[in-house]
């Protein structure tokens, strides 16, 4: 194979269109039969092993994020926001605690589990989550990645909603190479999820003290060349080129720089999945590279996309039918 020519292979016929899947979500991979085995190798689950059924079959909201640890907080927010009461004498427990690759929280009728960093990462734990959701019988479930990122010409601690999620050519679309051909996934967002969270945004008074922006986020393989910083341990380019770049992205449309949305975006688009990705941005990458911002402040943005999905998950809870189509 090696010396090959590979052309790449767009998976879908209309990039642009969202279509969400109703009812209990089905797996497109005729491989996975019921009641055939089926281990969740990587947050120590499986079919056989578990009743996820009558653990998991609640699940309406799966929110996703880097570090365990601000996932674990972001749990523990719910418990309090969602009044949700825990069994007595007993904390959070980390389900996926027979494994320590990620973790796994159950709030009520959410999940709160760690991804990791970069796209290989998450796309491991996104697959075994859908799986687990279609094992428990799982119905109209939204997901949602709540986020960090480098803001581009927009001040720090402002959030980003992404429409579209572009690759570090500023494609739109995930591209793999399965069996040895390049296949490209779409990386568009649900467009009404996306305004109803902005509108939300604007009238949440624990959201409104901050900007919010929707606009398109670019995802790369890497925090440092891959996101033109100037601060890795190597660079073969210069600060001029790196301006350059920057501001070519920015004009394209994108306020922000991330490591999964691309991933996480063209698997919901695939799976049919009503999705998500709100990310904080923790400094202006036209104004610099290093994160200097001190810690309790970081913290506090870090929150900040956890409060507005909190308040959205309130809501859809109380019944609210958001409208986004309506002012
Ligand atoms: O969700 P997080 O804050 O982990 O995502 C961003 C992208 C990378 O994974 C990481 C780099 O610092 O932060
Ligand atoms: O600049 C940044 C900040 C957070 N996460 C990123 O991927 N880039």
């Amino acid at each position: 194979m090696s010396g090959e020519q590979t052309n790449p292979v767009i998976t879908e016929q209309h990039p642009d269109q969202f279509l969400i899947q109703k009812g209990k979500l089905k797996l497109s991979n005729p491989h996975i039969q019921p009641g055939q085995e089926d281990v969740l190798y990587h947050i120590a689950l499986g079919n056989k092993s578990h009743n996820l059924q009558s653990l998991f079959q609640d699940i309406k909201f799966v929110c996703m994020g880097g570090s365990p640890n601000r996932m674990r907080q972001f749990a523990d927010y719910l418990v309090s926001e969602l009044h949700i009461n825990l069994p007595s004498g007993m904390g959070l427990t980390n389900i996926a605690c027979g494994s320590d690759r990620y973790v796994l929280y159950k709030v009520g009728p959410v999940l709160s589990v760690s991804h990791g960093m970069g796209v290989p990462s998450l796309s491991i734990i996104f697959h075994e989550i859908v799986k687990l959701l279609h094992h428990a019988g799982c119905s109209d479930v939204t997901f949602f990645r709540l986020g960090t990122s480098g803001g581009l010409g927009i001040e720090p601690g402002s959030l980003v909603i992404t429409e579209e999620a572009v690759d570090g050519l500023l494609r739109p679309y995930m591209e793999m190479a399965t069996l040895g051909r390049l296949v490209q996934y779409p990386s568009r967002l649900d467009p009404d999820l996306a305004r109803e969270l902005q509108k939300l945004a604007l009238t949440d008074p624990e959201c409104h003290c901050h900007s919010t922006y929707l606009s398109k986020t670019m995802c790369t393989l890497d925090f440092y060349e891959g996101q033109a910083r100037l601060d890795g341990a190597f660079c073969d380019y210069q600060a001029e080129d790196k301006m350059t770049f920057l501001k070519k992205v920015h004009s394209s449309g994108v306020a922000n720089i991330e490591m999964e949305s691309l991933c996480f975006a063209s698997y919901c688009h695939r799976a049919g999945i009503r999705g998500a990705v709100v990310c904080v941005t923790l400094l202006d990458r036209l104004e610099g590279d290093q994160i200097t911002t001190p810690h309790n402040i970081l913290e506090e943005w870090q929150q900040r996309p956890q409060k507005l999905v909190a308040s959205y998950i309130k809501l859809c809870l109380n019944g609210k039918n958001f409208s986004s189509k309506s002012s």
